[in-house]
């Protein structure tokens, strides 16, 4: 795991390095030059582009180091609001080095890789005129780019595009990462991303907003299974849902469950008729609702999958909320609370865990505004949501979010080989999986999120994904990568 800063919080860590005397733009600057440098050859040209700010600073200070090593350098260097003394001394040095001065970018050029330092974590309203245009020619040059701590034109605490950003191949950042690197469009945007803490140690490094989960969560260690084990200590699940035309949804809950070491799974189907097995999983067990929410029956409880949203179904949440059963609450389950305010109340009031799991659409359900808003700061929806719902939440999407209120963090797992049917279905059954093998909520919700992602990135490096990979596909790679991780320990 990695820190994750906002902006506010790397201000103020910057503000007490300067005052303790680091020279953080002379070592950003002395950083971007020496990556460039292992990375291009004398003979051919280097585009630096410089914006008004100490992102611009630390290219420039780039750029004069570079033409100290010999390469030969374009600058273009629009707008200096603020420089500092060191940003001036590597521009007047750059000149006196032979650096060349663009005042725009010429229409043909050969440049072997550009700097991008137009704008860092100061970007603080929508790009406009000659800035987006500059943004959008460099992002059709084909050129290799290299961004100064992150993409220009990305928010840093949210990962949305404000009017236009830096296609990066590389973002070399500093002092801390920011969680926009890992959200929304962030990982489209960045490419492979370097950390330079510009020598602050851990200590000057206090007050992370969340944690970014780039590795297997150590909470793997609880799963381990004794030689004596048997079924009874790995807990039982419920899965409710499947109203007419969603048999499918608890299905795959429920199998998910089981491929993730639940010690036994029950599903309960809503819709008239449904199908009482699975003949692709006849380990599944099925019961009524009535059953799977009596109290102290089950260890864990998703509930949500295809539910619909009929008077049964926001009965069968209503008696799961008055329970003490840990709790998934997905899809209509979602939608139920956020269209009946007694539920909502149920659950603010409620002792036992529960999760909610919602995609950008429910979550706007939940806080009552659009989808926009939600995507605009996932970190700070996330947060409203516990606020509101006094519940572990997942926000799921590029980037997930998971948070309790206590912990916060960012999953950098996960690929477009996620996006398709049933895969929030096979998310809630994992995390419910995991839940009942006694996990905590929180721990349960970033495993499960984490493991569910890796799935999906694994898709793509052995050939089912991004295009075709289903969300049953998703479970069997999730359970191999569960069982790697635990017999590697
Ligand atoms: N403050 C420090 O001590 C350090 C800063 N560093 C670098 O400095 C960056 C932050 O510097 P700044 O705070 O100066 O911020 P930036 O350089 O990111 O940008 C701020 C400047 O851009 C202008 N601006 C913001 N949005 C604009 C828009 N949409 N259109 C046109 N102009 C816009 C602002 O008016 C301001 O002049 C970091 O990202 C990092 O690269 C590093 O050198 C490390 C040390
Ligand atoms: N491009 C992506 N990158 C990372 N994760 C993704 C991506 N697309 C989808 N996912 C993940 O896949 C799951 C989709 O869930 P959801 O939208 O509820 O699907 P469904 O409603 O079809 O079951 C979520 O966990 C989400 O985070
Ligand atoms: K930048």
């Amino acid at each position: 795991m990695q820190p994750l800063f906002l902006r506010t919080t790397l201000r103020a860590i910057e503000t007490r390095a300067l005052a303790a005397g680091l020279p953080l733009m002379e070592r950003a600057g002395l950083a971007i030059a020496q990556f460039t440098h292992e990375r291009t050859d004398l003979e051919r040209r280097i585009l630096v582009l410089a914006g008004p700010g100490h992102n611009g600073g630390d290219a420039l200070v780039a750029a004069a180091e570079l033409t100290e090593l010999n390469h030969a350098v374009d600058l273009l260097c629009w707008g200096a609001e603020t420089r500092s003394d060191t940003a001036r001394v590597a521009y007047e040095q750059f000149l006196a080095n032979g650096g060349r001065l663009l005042t725009a970018l010429p229409r043909y050029a050969n440049w072997q890789m550009a700097i991008d330092g137009l704008f860092g974590i100061g970007l603080n309203r929508p790009l406009q005129g000659d800035w987006l245009s500059l943004i959008e020619r460099i992002n059709t040059c084909d050129l290799p780019v290299l961004a100064i701590d992150l993409p220009s034109g990305l928010c840093s605490d949210t990962g949305q595009i404000l009017g236009a950003a830096i296609q990066a191949n590389w973002t070399l950042s500093f002092i801390g990462l920011k969680p926009g690197l890992f959200t929304l469009q962030g990982r489209d945007h960045a490419g492979e991303i370097y950390l330079d803490t510009l020598g602050l140690t851990s200590e000057n490094l206090a007050g992370a907003n969340a944690q970014l989960v780039n590795q297997m969560p150590a909470t793997i260690a609880r799963l381990r299974r004794p030689r004596h084990a048997h079924k009874g200590m790995f807990g039982d699940v419920g899965v409710i849902g499947g109203g007419l035309g969603m048999v499918g949804a608890p299905l795959l809950a429920g199998r998910a469950a089981l491929l993730l070491g639940a010690g036994r799974v029950w599903v309960s189907a809503l819709a008239a008729g449904a199908p009482a097995y699975d003949p692709l999983m006849p380990e599944l067990m099925f019961a009524p609702v009535d059953q799977l929410l009596e109290p102290d029956n089950l260890a864990a409880l998703v509930l949500g999958p295809g539910l619909g949203t009929e008077d049964v179904a926001v009965e069968a949440l209503r008696q799961a909320l008055a329970g003490a059963v840990p709790l998934v609450l997905d899809a209509d389950a979602l939608n139920l609370l956020a269209a009946h305010k007694p539920l909502a109340r149920q659950l603010t009031k409620r002792r036992a865990p529960a999760i909610l799991t919602p995609h950008p659409l429910e979550a706007a359900r939940l806080l009552g505004c659009d989808t926009a808003t939600i995507q605009a700061d996932r970190l700070q929806a996330t947060a409203e949501l516990v606020k509101r719902y006094k519940a572990c939440v997942v926000l799921k999407g590029a980037g997930s979010i998971v948070s309790d209120g206590k912990q916060t963090y960012l999953n950098a797992s996960g690929s477009p080989a996620l996006s398709s049917p049933g895969q929030g279905d096979v998310l809630a059954g994992m995390i419910a999986a995991l839940l009942a093998q006694g996990l905590s909520a929180i721990e349960a919700a970033q495993l499960g999120v984490y493991l569910h992602g890796r799935a999906g990135d694994v898709a793509e490096q052995t050939g089912t994904g991004p295009i075709g990979h289903t969300a049953s596909e998703t479970a069997q790679f999730a359970r191999r990568l569960l069982n790697q991780a635990v017999l590697a320990l």
